[in-house]
């Protein structure tokens, strides 16, 4: 599949994930009070995540949002937290959708996740110069 092909996901099956995934988020243990210290309307977050995964795999361009800047000034998501999002999300993944298809959604989750964990990493100091820690 090239990298601008559209996944053969239906939108209903995504609203269907996203729904489950921050149900399971929102009684996680250690996510479940990150997100609740930023979200106090959760189905209009939840709205928003369809429409930028729709964006991400079918192409439509309904979402133009900066996730790596909402990420970095939330305050409260670190580095770590990544790899548990990712665990809970392919949990979910594989739990709604077949598996071929949990399996190609689970790689472009965990590239993304990568990027945006990359630029967590790479905090910028008030000169610009980017904190390799
Ligand atoms: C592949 C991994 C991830 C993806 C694809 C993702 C995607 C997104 C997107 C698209 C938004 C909305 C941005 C906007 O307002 O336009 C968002 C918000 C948010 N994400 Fe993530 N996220 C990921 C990982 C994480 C992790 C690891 C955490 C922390 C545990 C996290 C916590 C949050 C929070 C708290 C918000 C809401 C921030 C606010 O509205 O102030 N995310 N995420």
């Amino acid at each position: 599949m090239t990298p601008l092909a559209r996944l053969p996901v239906s939108e209903a099956q995504i609203a269907q994930v996203v729904s489950r995934f921050y149900a399971s988020v929102r009684a996680h243990e250690e996510l479940g009070p990150i997100f609740a210290a930023h979200i106090v309307d959760w189905p209009a977050h939840e709205e928003k995540i369809v429409r930028f995964w729709r964006n991400a795999l079918l192409r439509e361009r309904i979402y133009d949002g900066n996730p790596m800047q909402v990420h970095r000034a939330a305050g409260n998501v670190r580095p770590e937290h990544f790899e548990v999002w990712l665990s809970v999300f392919d949990e979910t993944l594989f739990a709604v959708l077949p598996s071929d298809l949990a399996q190609v959604w689970s790689a472009i989750a965990h590239n993304i996740g990568r990027a945006l964990r990359y630029g967590l990493e790479r905090r910028a100091t008030p000169d610009g110069v980017p904190v390799l820690t």
